[in-house]
C-alpha cells in the first residue's frame, strides 16, 4: 500500500482522501490550518506554511511519502524537483505542479511554446508597467496576481480610470512573494468549460465529457456536465489539453479550462489536480468520479473507460461572514428533494464567499441539462449557514 502526502486539505481534498480509504492507501493530509476538511477522514495530519521550503523538506523527511499530490497552488514547489530526486513521485509531476503555481510560466507554455490560442497578454511589475500593457492588450481587459486562485486579486479593467485599483487589488489579493500581475484582453466568449482530462503511464489519455460554469468574482457558482460544445470545438480543445498535459508530463487528472467564442476555443488556465467544477462528478454523472480517477491515474491503476452515466448540476453553498463553528439550517429540506444530494465540507470557520458546501442534482441523459442546473440552484439556497 502506498503513502500519500497530500498538500492542502479543502474540500477537492476531502473527496481524494475518501476515494484513496476506500482501496486502502494511507494519507498524511496538510494544510495550515487545523481540522481542515481532508484532515477529518485522513490517517494523519500535518499544520505547517506549505510556502515555507524548511517546513515542507521536515514533513517530507519524516513521512518518506512514496507520493505528493498537491490539493492547492501555493506551495514551495520548488523543493518537489528535489523530491523528484530522492524517488518521490510528485503529481502529476514536479514541473506540471511548479509550472501552474505561477500564471506567467504556464502561459508562457502554453502561448509561445506550444502555440495554443490564448487572449492576449502582457505582464507588468509597475502600476506605469500596467498603464502600458493595458495599451497593448487594449480595454476590456482582464488583471490578475501571477499568483492567485479563485478569482483572488483579479478585476476587469473597463475604463483607463480602473487600472490604479486594479493593481492595488492585484496586489493586495496576490499570494507569496511575487508582486506582478498578468493583464489579459477580455475575451466575449459565448460558454467557459473544464475538459478534465487523464494522463496515465501505461495508458493512452482520456477526456471526460465537457464541464460547463458559470464564475462570479473569479470564482465558479455552477457547474454541469455536459456543456453543450459543437464537435469541433470539442476536438479542438481536446487537442490542446493534450497537449499541455504531455508537456507537463506524469500522470493524473487535470482541470483544463477553455472559453468558447465566436472566433473558436481559447486556452484559460489548468490546474494540475481535480478541479473545483469537477465536483459535479459526484452527482454520480461517471463511471468514476474526478477524485477517483486522480487516484487511479497516480497509482497506475489502469482506467478502461470513463463513461458518461447521467447529467449533472452542481451549485455551491457559501458563507457571508466571518465566524468560527458554523452549523448549517435546511438539510432536511434538501434531503427531501427527488435526484438531489449534497455535501458540507466542515470547514472550522466562515468568511464571506467560502465555500461550504455543494449541491449536487442529476437526472437521465435524455433530460434538458439547463433544467439539472436550475435544480441545482435552488437546493443550494434551501441550505443556510448559521453563525
Ligand atoms: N481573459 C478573460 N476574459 C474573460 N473572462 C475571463 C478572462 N480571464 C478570466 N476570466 C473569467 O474569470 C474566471 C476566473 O479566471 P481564472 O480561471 O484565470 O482565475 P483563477 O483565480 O485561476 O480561478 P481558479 O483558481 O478558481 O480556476 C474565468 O473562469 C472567467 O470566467
Ligand atoms: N479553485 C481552487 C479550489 O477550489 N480549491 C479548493 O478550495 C480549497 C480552499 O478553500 P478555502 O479557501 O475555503 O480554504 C482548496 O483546499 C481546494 O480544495
Ligand atoms: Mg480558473
Amino acid at each position: 500500500m502506498s503513502k500519500i502526502l497530500l498538500l492542502g486539505s479543502g474540500e477537492l481534498g476531502k473527496e481524494f482522501v475518501i476515494a484513496a480509504q476506500r482501496i486502502g492507501q494511507t494519507v498524511i493530509a496538510v494544510d495550515s490550518y487545523e481540522n481542515a476538511p481532508a484532515m477529518q477522514v485522513a490517517h494523519g495530519f500535518e499544520v505547517i506554511n506549505m510556502l515555507d521550503g524548511e517546513a515542507l523538506d521536515k514533513i517530507v523527511a519524516k513521512h518518506k511519502p512514496d507520493f505528493i499530490v498537491p490539493e492547492i497552488e501555493a506551495i514551495r514547489t520548488e523543493r518537489f524537483y528535489d523530491y523528484e530526486k530522492q524517488g518521490i513521485t510528485v503529481v502529476p509531476s514536479a514541473k506540471a505542479a511548479n509550472f501552474t503555481m505561477n500564471r506567467k510560466a504556464i502561459r508562457d507554455l502554453a502561448s509561445k511554446e506550444l502555440g495554443l490560442k490564448t487572449a492576449n497578454y502582457r505582464y507588468a511589475t509597475s502600476s506605469e508597467e500596467l498603464q502600458n500593457a493595458v495599451k497593448e492588450v487594449g480595454i476590456p481587459c482582464v488583471v490578475k496576481p501571477l499568483m492567485s486562485s479563485s478569482g483572488k486579486g483579479q478585476s476587469t479593467i473597463k475604463t483607463p480610470d480602473d487600472i490604479e485599483r486594479a493593481w492595488n487589488y492585484a496586489v493586495d489579493g496576490s499570494r507569496g512573494d511575487v508582486v506582478e500581475v498578468i493583464v489579459e484582453a477580455f475575451i466575449k466568449f459565448n460558454s467557459e468549460i473544464t475538459l478534465l482530462t487523464i494522463t496515465q503511464n501505461n495508458n493512452p489519455t482520456l477526456f471526460c465529457a465537457p464541464i460547463g460554469h458559470r464564475q462570479e468574482r473569479g470564482d465558479y457558482q455552477e457547474s454541469w456536465q455536459p456543456a453543450r460544445i459543437s464537435d469541433k470545438d470539442l476536438f479542438e480543445a481536446q487537442d490542446m489539453a493534450e497537449k499541455v498535459t504531455e508537456a507537463l508530463g506524469g500522470a493524473g487528472l487535470f482541470g483544463v479550462e477553455f472559453f468558447l467564442a465566436d472566433d473558436g476555443v481559447y486556452f484559460s488556465e489548468l490546474s494540475p489536480r481535480p478541479h473545483d467544477t469537477g465536483m459535479v462528478t459526484l452527482a454520480g454523472t461517471q463511471n468514476f468520479n474526478e477524485f477517483e480517477l486522480h487516484l487511479r491515474a497516480i497509482l497506475s491503476l489502469p482506467i478502461f473507460e470513463i463513461t458518461l452515466e447521467k447529467f449533472g448540476a452542481s451549485a455551491v453553498i457559501l458563507a457571508s461572514e466571518n465566524s468560527s463553528n458554523p452549523s448549517y439550517e435546511g438539510l432536511e429540506n434538501i434531503a427531501g428533494l427527488a435526484k438531489t444530494d449534497f455535501r458540507i465540507f466542515g470547514k472550522p470557520t466562515t468568511r464571506p464567499y467560502r465555500r461550504m458546501g455543494v449541491a449536487l442534482t442529476s437526472d437521465t441523459l435524455e433530460t434538458n441539462i439547463e433544467e439539472v442546473v436550475e435544480r441545482a440552484k435552488e437546493a443550494a439556497k434551501l441550505v443556510s449557514v448559521k453563525y
